[in-house]
């Protein structure tokens, strides 16, 4: 990314707001799309739709709202078979409609039409047996008898609130401009560090650290975040114990009596992070819904803390009063009188929600750290309160306007961002959408004429006052329409603080604890200038040292095998049009698929698991939907255990053996979004011991600087094995 000018404040949130609109229309419209023009079997396929269920149960679940059950009708299910839901994509949280299944061959109707005859909700729990809803309205219509089928739908609830704190942003006043606010736009620059900090007398080198094994670059990390006034940058990359720097950086934050509010983009971001404070016994509250939360963190949730923590039996009083008036008006017949209790009821109401008030502000306010979603920091609970620090972790995965929920929210003079720009940033959608490129045209339009009309009435106040009153803060100049230009809305704020400041406001994790040195090798050389170093104890690791027993083959002792699949035989397929994909980056109709690569890859894996290596230590991924569709149904029954997923998707995870299915393989060297090196870099860095690679060396090697060296790399590298199409054939007969 080009170095950024210093950014004027309401230009950047007016951008902001545009390109999320564009975002939001963009999942609007792809949603309304996918429902009204394709099957339910095909949504189904591509995991977007759940279909022959049954309401097995409806409770009455948190804050009074009902709760479905869906299982497997037992029409579909096998004599004497589990009967658990085929794979799907739907995950706790999704808004989904409960709908009347139509036939299998029918058109789906526009989301209107869906919501008006079934009933819509979250995703309350997804199990392998049946999945839990809560309605949204109380007297919603679940639909009863016949087979049903849960949707996914578009979901604008965290839209909402991006667009909200953009709002605030931009109507900024001048005093919430403070020095910190400046350092985030460039404005002005971060206080500078105390010159002797490297110096061992520095107080900072006599920390006391709680883990005694911290590697040098993640104590200097430390150190450097501990110091710095207004923000700090992480950067780990794959493996280097990022997280784990960030609990070591909050017990010190701790100790030195800070207040701290730690926020992720993702619920599990957040989960990981208070279950591993949680053993070094650190007093925290998460706030969020408990049913997004891992059990093991239950309890610290503000939900369940407000149900048994002192301060609630305040709150418990008024409830039991008030189940009691509820009851008492079942008995009463009288009219009068039922009036009566109704208004005591109200008054009690309030008096709860007060006390409820009370009892969540006590809490919080008396919590040293406070644990939540980016989005969930934006909620009632924070509003206001004093932080001295706020912390986010998988900081490259969030949009910005997203980190900005918390730093409005509260108040907060230093920042600090763990995260690895060299991976995937999050999913944007309004990328290639026509209807989104549409709407930002218009939305840019309309914008020009209110600049217009703006630069008229600013032309008369100068001319009145004979002053410039642009908002011009610190003698920098600013420049508002360069923000349009360079942002896009997968520059996270990680990348625009970068750009802004420079690589002074962060520090680099270098030691990995996950891959083989070999599999470490290219990423540290063409990512991260060649600082990587593998640990000890992970840098030989082999298949053939697993902790059980596993014979020592050509595969078992290889940290890299490369297929070459060049020469012709294994074509790719472009996808029908008429086949959604699954997943986060859902477009339709351009996926590709390679059987005869699939095929090869089921034959590595029969014999890594030959070899005795164990098909859950074993994943395979791929950047296509369409090949990863056809790999679930070669791989999934013939070894149980196996993961199967998109490179997207497995960002963030580790397994022994890792085999990358590439697909491309063409003519033309086409290879799409395989020029994404971030993707890659996600892709060969997941393995600990060992990594497979299948693609075409011809049409990947033309792709683009970084695949070429790496195809060089790999040819020179990796246990390299010209496979021919005739021998994987067979293999696959013998296997069937
Ligand atoms: N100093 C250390 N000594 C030994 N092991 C370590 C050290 N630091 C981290 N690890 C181990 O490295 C692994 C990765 O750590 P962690 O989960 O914190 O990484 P991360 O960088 O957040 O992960 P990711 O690469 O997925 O972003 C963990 O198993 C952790 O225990």
């Amino acid at each position: 990314m080009p170095k950024l000018q210093p950014t004027d404040i309401p230009s950047f949130a007016t951008s902001q707001l545009t390109l999320l609109n564009a975002e939001l229309q963009a999942e609007l419209s792809e949603t309304n799309a996918l429902l009204s023009s394709h099957t339910p079997t095909s949504l189904s396929r591509a995991g977007l739709a759940i279909l022959n269920l049954n309401v097995s149960s409806i409770r009455t679940g948190l804050g009074g709202k009902a709760v479905v059950e869906l299982a497997l009708d037992s029409a579909v299910v096998t004599k004497g078979e589990h009967a658990d839901i085929p794979e799907h994509g739907i995950r706790v949280g999704d808004i989904v409609a409960i709908q009347e299944q139509p036939a299998g061959s029918a058109k789906k109707t526009e989301k209107r039409e869906l919501a008006k005859k079934g009933a819509e909700g979250v995703v309350l729990r997804v199990r392998r047996e049946n999945v839990e809803i809560v309605l949204d309205k109380e007297d919603a219509d679940v639909p009863s008898g016949g087979k049903l089928w849960i949707v996914k739908l578009a979901n604008d609830v965290t839209y909402k609130r991006m667009n909200q704190t953009m709002t605030r942003l931009q109507k900024f006043s001048d005093q919430e401009y403070t020095p910190f606010i400046r350092v985030l736009f460039g404005q002005a620059s971060p206080t500078p560090l105390p010159s002797d900090l490297n110096d061992p007398s520095n107080p900072l080198h006599k920390l006391e650290w709680n883990d005694p094994n911290l590697n040098d670059s993640q104590k200097e990390a430390i150190r450097f975040a501990l110091a710095s006034r207004e923000v700090a940058l992480i950067h780990g990359p794959p493996g280097t114990g990022k997280t784990h720097t960030l609990i070591e950086l909050i017990l010190q934050m701790l100790k030195l009596n800070l207040r701290l509010l730690v926020c992720g983009p993702s619920n599990i971001s957040v989960d990981n992070i208070v279950e591993r404070l949680a053993s070094h016994k650190v007093p925290m509250i998460r706030l969020g819904h408990p049913a997004r939360l891992l059990p093991s963190v239950l309890n610290h949730s503000l939900d369940v803390l407000t149900r048994t923590s002192e301060a609630a039996a305040l709150v418990q009083d008024v409830r039991k009063e008030m189940d009691d008036k509820q009851s008492s008006i079942r008995k009463t017949r009288n009219a009068r009188e039922r009036r009566q209790i109704y208004t005591e009821l109200k008054d009690l109401r309030q008096e709860f929600r007060e006390r409820e008030k009370k009892s969540i502000d006590t809490l919080t306010k008396g919590s040293k750290v406070v644990l939540a979603t980016l989005h969930g920091a934006g909620g009632f609970h924070l509003k206001g309160q004093e932080f001295d620090v706020v912390i986010v972790d998988e900081a490259s995965q969030a949009l910005e306007a997203q980190c900005w929920v918390p730093l409005l929210w509260v108040k907060a003079n230093k920042l600090v961002l763990a995260g690895d720009h060299l991976q995937l940033p999050p999913t944007i959608k309004s990328l290639n959408s026509k209807d989104a490129k549409a709407v930002k045209q218009d939305n840019a339009k309309k914008e020009s004429k209110s600049k217009d009309a703006k630069s008229k009435n600013d032309k008369k106040t100068k001319d009145k006052s004979g002053e410039n009153i642009t908002k011009d803060i610190a003698g920098l100049s600013v420049k508002p329409a360069a923000v349009e230009k360079s942002l896009k809305l997968e520059t996270t704020l990680f990348d625009r603080l970068l750009s802004l400041h420079g690589p002074s406001i962060k520090r680099m994790l270098t030691t990995q604890y996950r891959m083989h040195e070999n599999i470490m090798r290219f990423p540290s050389d063409e990512l991260y200038d060649s600082k990587l170093i593998a640990a000890d104890f992970v840098k030989e690791r082999l298949l053939k040292d697993l902790p059980y027993p596993v014979k020592d083959t050509e595969d078992t002792r290889e940290p890299i095998v490369f297929f070459d699949t060049q020469g012709g035989d294994f074509m790719e397929k472009t996808e029908d049009d008429d086949v959604p994909v699954k997943g986060k980056g859902m477009s339709l109709g351009d996926s590709k698929s390679n059987e005869a690569e699939a095929a090869l890859v089921k034959m590595h894996v029969g014999n890594l698991v030959d070899a005795g290596v164990k098909a859950e230590d074993i994943a395979v991924v791929t950047p296509y939907n369409a090949q990863l569709a056809i790999l679930s149904q070669l791989l999934k029954e013939a070894f149980p255990g196996i993961e199967l997923g998109s490179v997207d998707g497995f960002q963030g995870r580790e397994k022994e053996a890792v085999i990358v299915s590439l697909v491309r393989s063409n003519a033309d060297h086409e290879v799409g979004f395989l020029g994404e090196k971030r993707r890659l870099n996600v892709a060969m860095t997941r393995p600990k011991r060992h990594l497979c690679i299948v693609g075409d060396s011809e049409t990947v090697g033309r792709g683009s600087k970084f695949l070429k060296a790496w195809m060089e790399f790999l040819e020179e590298k990796a246990d390299l094995r010209y496979p021919n199409l005739a021998d994987v054939y067979v293999d696959e007969q013998q296997a069937g």
